[in-house]
């Protein structure tokens, strides 16, 4: 299969800082001579700079979704499978513009459902999934090419198990279809009701349970292992056509054993094999 890998690594508007530098580490552990290996034929591109010379967070966290949206786009143009592997998890907005998914499925061990209004913090990976929904920033989100938001009741949120208050209160007026690991395969169906066709694949590696696999500084325990996260996107991949796929979240910062690479390319390579088949 023809590849595009498209890096986005950004932390909070930080080129290559935390978040930011799990995409390369990623790629020094053997990603592309993996997929390679598997026969496909791989591009990476690396988005670079974007975004205002003073680092901003929520101007370069948009200006990460463009430049995403539009390299996914291309990609789509040269039939090349898009796989986002991203700092931040907000820039799954720009690739679900990019690959103009008409459904999401969003495994993370977060809700990503705050707005500005019920954020802590302000951190705007908390509002990922909010935002790809169209419940805020959409001032920002009216400017990355081809966004549409996602309606909810063609969300499938799996394993979220690390959820504010304001995040539960949300969940209970919105249609979004909640799994946990366990079940999301046997939730597909009600994607499928709801009108899904072509999903995008969200990945926040921190949705793995942190005693067997540690990707970043959130271990809330719960959530499955590799090999059970393995067998759910080979039997998403199988169930519903998936037009492209983001991975975040990886800080190798809490990676002292350099585990985590490993493991994204046997996840990717048997997500790709299991693609093919539909
Ligand atoms: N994608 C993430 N890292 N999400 C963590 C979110 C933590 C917390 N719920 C917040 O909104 O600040």
């Amino acid at each position: 299969m023809k590849l595009s890998i498209i890096l986005a690594p950004y932390d909070s508007g930080l080129y290559h800082a935390g978040f930011g530098q799990g995409p390369d580490a990623i790629i020094a552990g053997g990603l592309v001579e993996e997929l390679a290996l598997r026969g496909h034929d791989v591009i990476v591109e690396d988005i670079g700079e974007v975004g205002d010379a003073q680092r901003r967070e929520i101007a370069t966290g948009f200006a990460v979704c463009r430049a995403v949206a539009t390299k996914v786009e291309m990609a789509r143009d040269d039939e090349r499978f898009p796989i986002v592997l991203a700092g931040n998890c907000l820039t799954a907005a720009g690739a679900v513009a990019g690959d103009a998914a008409d459904s999401l499925i969003w495994i993370d061990q977060h809700g990503d459902l705050n707005t500005p209004e019920t954020s802590a913090y302000g951190f705007l990976d908390g509002m990922a999934l909010a935002t790809t929904l169209g419940l805020c920033w959409r001032p920002m989100t009216s400017a990355v090419p081809g966004f549409q938001a996602i309606d909810p009741s063609r969300c499938m949120l799996v394993d979220a198990r690390d959820l504010d208050p304001d995040e539960r209160r949300l969940l209970e007026t919105l249609p979004i279809i909640r799994a946990q690991w366990t079940d999301a395969l046997d939730n597909v169906g009600k994607l499928k009701a709801a009108g899904a066709a072509q999903a995008h694949l969200h990945l926040d590696l921190d949705v793995h349970d942190p005693d067997v696999l540690q990707v970043n500084r959130y271990a809330l325990p719960g959530g499955p292992n590799p090999e059970q996260l393995r067998q759910l996107v080979c039997g998403l991949a199988k169930s519903i056509p998936i037009v492209g796929i983001t991975l975040s979240a990886y800080d190798p910062a809490f990676d002292a054993k350099g585990e985590v690479p490993p493991v994204v390319g046997q996840l990717l390579g048997d997500f790709l094999a299991a693609h093919a088949r539909i």
